[in-house]
């Protein structure tokens, strides 16, 4: 799916948060949009998301019929008392999706998610780790064309949040959809994304860092002239708008 913002802003009270904003995603891209504390990131995603209204623009999203989309919090939101398989099955129980072919689904997306042997097990015998992966695997469950993430690994330790990305990439490749991330983490929305999308303190984009790299990017990425080359650019564009 693409999406198109067009001066989008958003007050919450008499504080402006969301400044006349507009950005283009093309359809299977990924972006992230990253920028200080507080400057208005989730609030951006949940107006894309439609978990927030408008208060003047528009969001286009160029839907298919019938087309899915999730959303993924920061927090993985299971539910304790069902085994892992239950949790990502939810979605299907409380939308009318079709459901026929529900155990092929879920077999799926625990396979891209590597969480097959643990299917059986409950919330509090998983990792965080697990847990994340849980709460994307439920995500994909629906065949989503769009995915909403919200700091979905802020959470996480270094090392985990780099094999999810890795592991995003795969998913990615494998059944592939639009992905807007909202992230603090530098490394990531390089390593991730098509597009980065600065936000500064005004709640407006103040800037659009492209990367080229064609995916499923691997670690190998991390290491090559333009990774580092535009985490350059985006810590430079960083340091611009914290003022
Ligand atoms: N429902 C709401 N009602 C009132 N104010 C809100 C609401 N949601 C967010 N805000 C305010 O909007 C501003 C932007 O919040 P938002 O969560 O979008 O920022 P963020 O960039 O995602 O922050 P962080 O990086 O710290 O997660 C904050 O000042 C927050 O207090």
């Amino acid at each position: 799916m693409s999406v198109k913002v067009k001066n989008v802003s958003k007050a919450f009270g008499d504080m402006a948060i969301i400044n006349d904003v507009n950005f283009e995603i093309a359809s299977e891209q990924i972006v992230a949009i990253i920028g200080p504390s507080g400057c208005g990131k989730s609030t951006l995603l949940r107006l894309l998301a439609d978990l927030e209204t408008l208060d003047s623009g528009s969001v286009d999203i160029d839907d298919n019929l019938g087309a899915s989309r999730s959303f993924v919090f920061q927090d993985p939101l299971l539910l304790d008392w069902r085994r892992l398989e239950d949790n990502i099955l939810l979605p299907l129980e409380i939308t009318p999706l079709a459901s026929h072919n529900q155990e092929e689904r879920l077999a799926n997306v625990l396979k891209l998610t590597k969480l097959s042997e643990h299917r059986k097990k409950f919330p509090h015998e998983l990792s965080g780790g697990m847990r994340m992966r849980a709460s994307l695997a439920r995500a994909l469950i629906t065949q989503p064309q769009l995915i909403f993430l919200d700091e979905p690994f802020g959470a996480l330790d270094e090392m985990t949040r780099e094999s999810l990305n890795l592991e995003i990439q795969e998913i990615h490749h494998k059944s592939p959809s639009t992905i807007i991330l909202v992230t603090h983490n530098l490394n990531e929305a390089v390593f991730m994304s098509d597009k980065v999308l600065v936000m500064n303190q005004k709640g407006q984009i103040s800037k659009e860092i492209s990367i080229e790299k064609s995916h499923p990017r691997t670690s190998d990425f991390f290491q090559e002239a333009e990774f580092h080359q535009k985490l350059n650019e985006l810590r430079s564009a960083l340091q611009g708008c914290e003022s």
